[in-house]
């Protein structure tokens, strides 16, 4: 695998390894690097006269001089404005020390249109905000409109949290980074300030990133296609799992019927509404292939469990805010005291069923570290996040992934932090950052359908935090490739082209 994110500190370590390791020292590590930014800026921009390298002190600066020597020599016209001498005896050193073209300091950049800027200034090692000679150029770049190439990071970009070091950051249109991504390649506003990303092998070992024991990754099929169920030869509708989804009053069916209809398309052999009476009506006159069952209270619940078996629950689409959407899932989450038997995988709380909690947040986390009690996995977007953790929300020191993985250590499930840059986390810190979204899937019930593939993978006995992160990634790519005009309604079919070569994918792996 190559999914794995490495932070800065992580990266510097992998570096410190592969060196120690071998084959490459650190300046052959750098000549890499920097052969690989030349060789991508040579094949995009081959009419781009000059190209203006702008250097750092520190490694990052350092391949910055290897690009421009590997430029030079390629026959193309190169500037080198400098800020900040490496210091002496470094990699970066020996790089300058080999680049036969003249630095001129930074403060003196003065680009022309149609040349194109190397961004060599900070990579992970950024510590701070930008210094004003760096902030300049970056204006003056933007006020060009001229293309940049920026190496590792967009400078003022922290690798760490994706967030901007102070007031500005370039804005590549290509990042070339090295060996593994970082958090900030994927986290906002890190991922729109990046550009495309190439990432580059440079020559650091696989059995170095191991060696780290990486808990972050790029949510990307490799990651849990070994998991996704796919049905049996002699399967039959209840083997392959029975979700149960709680609908909202007469008003508010939709959110429902939509999570139910994507946790069948998920592959759950059965799926049933549970509808309180006075919608009993709308909702059966809406569903076909989805069963439908009344349930008004946890006594109705109980029956349901009991009779039916589900494995897997959805509760909050159009749900209600309040003490029976409280009560619903304190007792699912207690059905597990049966023990065993009762085979609920896990409860997808979405929407109102996360406000539910908002002023006893204890309470949902007490249960969950019930003997036997089922998953919970936990839907938030922003505002609701902020609802359920709020100091945690409030901690501006803390990145998207810092945040997720702090609640989802207080709430002992997978949190599932929704938004552009979707991060996924199980109790114990595992997480993954989810690269495939697009902005079409930014429409009213598109969550209520997430929370339905959740469910109906969970149904099928899907591993907890892999269901998540499939079901996160198979939402987005269906909505990625409707594009324009999807609406949650086609959530659910866009979803099969999507599934089928993941089925796919995990037979020939396995043949
Ligand atoms: N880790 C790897 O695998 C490799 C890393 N390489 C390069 O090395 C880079 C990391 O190098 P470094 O750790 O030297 O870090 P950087 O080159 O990103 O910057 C560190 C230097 O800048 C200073 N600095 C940081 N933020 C500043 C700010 N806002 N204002 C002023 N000064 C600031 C630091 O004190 C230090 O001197 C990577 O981004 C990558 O480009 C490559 O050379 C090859 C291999
Ligand atoms: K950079």
């Amino acid at each position: 695998m190559s999914n794995e994110l490495l932070s800065p500190v992580e990266m510097a370590e992998a570096d410190r390894l592969a060196i120690a390791t071998g084959p490459f020292n650190g300046i052959g590590l750098m000549r890499r690097a920097g052969a690989a930014v030349a060789a991508v800026v040579l094949a995009r921009y081959p009419a781009a006269t000059p190209v203006h390298v702008l250097c750092g002190p520190g490694n990052n600066g350092g391949d910055g001089y290897v690009v421009a020597r590997l430029l030079a020599e390629a026959g193309v016209d190169v500037a080198i404005w400098v800020s900040g001498k490496p210091r002496a005896g470094s990699d970066a050193a020996i790089a300058a020390a080999e680049c036969p073209v003249a630095p001129r300091p930074l403060t003196a950049f003065a680009p022309d249109f149609g040349s194109i800027v190397v961004d060599a200034l900070y990579g992970a090692g950024l510590s701070k905000s930008l210094p004003v000679d760096a902030t300049n150029a970056i204006d003056f770049a933007r006020s060009l409109l001229l293309p940049v190439v920026a190496i590792d990071l967009p400078s003022g970009v922290s690798g760490d949290t994706g967030a901007v070091l102070g007031e500005e950051a370039f804005r590549a249109d290509i990042t070339v980074t090295f060996a593994r991504k970082k958090p900030g390649h994927l986290l906002l506003p890190g991922r729109e300030l990046c550009g495309e990303i190439v990432l580059a092998d440079i020559g650091i070992p696989d059995s170095v990133v191991n060696d780290l024991i990486p808990r972050t990754f790029e949510n990307k099929p490799a990651l849990w296609v070994g998991n996704l169920p796919v049905p049996a030869t002699d399967a039959h509708k209840y083997k392959r799992g029975h979700a149960g989804v709680f609908s909202g009053g007469p008003s508010t069916t939709g959110a429902a019927r939509l999570s139910a209809l994507a946790a069948a398309r998920a592959g759950a052999g059965a799926v049933t509404v549970l509808s309180p009476a006075d919608a009993m009506q709308i909702n059966a006159a809406h569903l076909t292939a989805i069963m439908l069952r009344r349930s008004d209270t946890v006594a109705d619940l109980n029956n349901f469990i009991g009779e039916r078996r589900p494995s897997a629950f959805v509760l909050g689409p159009g749900f209600g805010v309040g003490e029976r959407t409280r009560d619903l899932a304190l007792a699912i989450l207690r059905a597990g005291r049966q023990g065993a038997a009762s085979g609920i995988g896990g409860l997808v709380l979405d929407a109102d069923g996360i406000t539910s909690f908002r002023d006893e947040p204890a309470s949902l986390f007490e249960a969950t570290r019930e003997p036997h009690a089922p998953a919970l996995v936990m839907t938030p977007h922003e505002g609701e996040f902020a609802r359920l953790f709020s100091d945690i929300a409030a901690d501006k020191s803390l990145s998207k992934l810092a945040k997720a993985r702090a609640a989802a250590q207080r709430a002992n499930a997978v949190v599932v932090y929704k938004g552009a840059d979707t991060v996924i986390v199980a109790p114990n810190g595992l997480a993954a950052i989810n690269g495939n979204g697009a902005p079409w899937l930014a429409t009213a019930g598109s969550g209520d359908v997430l929370a339905g593939i959740i469910a109906g993978l969970l149904a099928q006995g899907m591993a907890v935090f892999a269901a998540a992160a499939a079901a996160v990634w198979i939402h987005a790519e269906a909505g990625r490739r409707f594009g324009p005009g999807l609406i949650a309604e086609d959530l659910p079919l866009a979803m099969v082209p999507v599934l089928r070569e993941l089925v796919e994918a995990k037979q020939a792996d396995a043949i």
